[in-house]
């Protein structure tokens, strides 16, 4: 009725001019002042409007609302609750309240664009209260950008890069191609001593949280670990876990493929913060012997920093560009480029640590040193959790003591042991005898030939090699001896509750 009587009774231009000093006012009185993000700013995509509808999602489904919009990303496995059009919410920081408006209008006229635009113009409006403005403002919007991050990165599924295409770049012109990583391994279900795996999760949250304390102590916010023990005692699989632990992605540097120094300064600065860059078996895939010093010792005793790493049965040494060289490797890790990115993980794995270069071992490089070592008697009880659901306190006291006797004196990697629990998976009891008979017949033949390893895992007797195809050929099914009646006593009560 006011706007029919004001048409009527008051020309266009003081009906303009009216309103506009009505809104002033208005203004000036108000408590409230207003905010707003909208999603298309000009023709660019408003990244604030983004992070704020991220950051709502995580406020919003606590909120008993009536209605609200659900989306999932290409890629992610978890779905978001948005607010839906025209829809209201509080949110409170420090204190203080603000409400969030989510304003949805229909597109008046298809202006000419370079690219078209959505038919609805979205946006959202904040409304604070005059007296909180500076308060909020500045903090507020960082802790949302922030807030909004850390959410893509836990809903979006991490990813496994790879250089495997030999330095040939994609559409983007970037040298790594990656998949979804889907690794199932946890720091849960990786069988290792606790008291290790406690140590190297706090090490890695201690990385993580702790961007201030390199800053202040001058150190690049990065961090080295060398994994290494026989095959299958969980390298990759540690790998996994920690990148699952931290919600990195992983860079898988395939060395082979690297072609110069050059090159492999190139794929570090193309790689993100956040990420663990991994590279297995460094003894294998380069050549860390300097071929023209041959007569000299190859156990990596000396260091020449222009020693040159050489691609095993690929390239040689006399300069035909397909070489990097050890300096190269460790400026990679270490140098002022190494620093081009943050809070970045290093990850070298190897069989054979005795063969690996000192100046890659010393104090500073890699900072930690992980031996992963032949399943032990807390592993063990892990897996037996893992594969067959036996808790601590399930299995029968005779059989748990048996396994403890022989474990260590078997050496079995817990690759071997959870091959013979899977294979057995369906019947339990089966399981856990056939491990057991494995066990013992492993740690007779080791005894026997006098070939156990110090704690450190080096070999105290036979060379690796040999002692591993040996083992490959002992049966272990083999005949067991006068221990026969006392076994089959153990093994009758396997479990405890078998009887329940
Ligand atoms: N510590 C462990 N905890 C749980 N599972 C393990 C462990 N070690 C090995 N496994 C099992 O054995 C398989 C092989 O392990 P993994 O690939 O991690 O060994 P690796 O040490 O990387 O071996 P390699 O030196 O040959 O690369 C994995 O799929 C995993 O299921
Ligand atoms: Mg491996």
């Amino acid at each position: 009725f006011c706007q029919s009587l004001m048409n009527s009774v008051f020309p266009p231009e003081l009906r303009f001019a009216f309103l506009k000093l009505f809104n002033r006012v208005f203004h000036l009185f108000s408590t409230f002042c207003y905010f707003d993000i909208t999603e298309i700013d000009g023709v660019n995509t408003n990244e604030l409007y983004n992070a704020v509808q991220l950051y709502l999602s995580s406020c919003v489904s606590s909120v008993a609302g009536n209605r609200l919009s659900l989306t999932r990303a290409v890629n992610s496995s978890s779905i978001t609750f948005g607010l839906s059009n025209n829809d209201s919410i509080v949110d409170t920081f420090n204190a203080v309240t603000v409400v969030w408006e989510h304003i949805v209008t229909q597109r008046q006229t298809q202006t000419f664009a370079w690219r078209p635009m959505p038919e609805e113009k979205r946006g959202f409006t904040l409304r604070i209260k005059k007296k909180d403005k500076s308060l909020i403002l500045d903090s507020y919007l960082d802790y949302i950008m922030e807030k909004a991050s850390e959410i893509r990165r836990k809903n979006q599924d991490r990813l496994l890069y790879t250089n495997s295409r030999g330095g040939s770049l994609d559409a983007r012109g970037l040298p790594w191609e990656s998949v979804p990583f889907k690794h199932p391994s946890t720091f849960d279900t990786l069988a290792m001593d606790p008291v290790k795996k406690k140590q190297i999760m706090e090490d890695l949250r201690d990385f993580a949280e702790c961007q201030s304390f390199y800053q202040k102590t001058g150190r690049a916010w990065k961090r080295g670990y060398l994994l290494y023990g026989p095959p299958g005692t969980g390298k990759s699989s540690m790998i996994a876990a920690m990148a699952n632990y931290l919600r990195y992605d992983i860079y898988d540097l395939e060395l082979t493929e690297v072609k110069s120094n050059s090159e492999l300064r190139k794929l570090l600065m193309k790689t993100s913060s956040k990420s663990i860059i991994v590279i297995e078996d460094i003894d294998c895939s380069i050549n860390l012997t300097n071929r023209k010093k041959q007569t000299q010792s190859t156990a990596g005793s000396y260091y020449d920093p222009e020693m040159t790493l050489t691609e095993s049965g690929l390239g040689d040494d006399s300069g035909n560009g397909n070489t990097i060289t050890l300096s190269g490797l460790l400026n990679f890790t270490d140098g002022l480029w190494s620093c081009c990115g943050s809070e970045r993980i290093f990850v070298f794995t190897t069989n054979h640590i005795e063969k690996l270069d000192p100046a890659l071992l010393r104090s500073g490089r890699m900072d930690m040193h992980i031996y992963m070592s032949y399943c032990t008697f807390p592993s063990l009880k892990i897996l037996l959790r893992n594969y067959l659901g036996y808790e601590e306190g399930d299995l029968n006291d005779g059989v748990l003591k048996e396994m403890e006797r022989v474990v260590d004196k078997a050496e079995i990697t817990p690759a071997d042991v959870s091959e013979t629990l899977i294979k057995n998976r369906r019947d339990r009891e089966k399981a856990v005898r056939e491990l057991l008979k494995d066990l013992r017949s492993r740690a007779e033949s080791n005894e026997k030939n006098g070939k156990l390893r110090g704690q450190n895992g080096s070999l105290t007797v036979a060379d690796d090699v040999e002692e591993q195809e040996k083992r490959a050929l002992d049966s272990p099914y083999a005949e067991e001896n006068g221990q026969a009646e006392e076994e089959e006593e153990i093994e009758d009560s396997i479990c405890k509750n078998s009887e329940d």
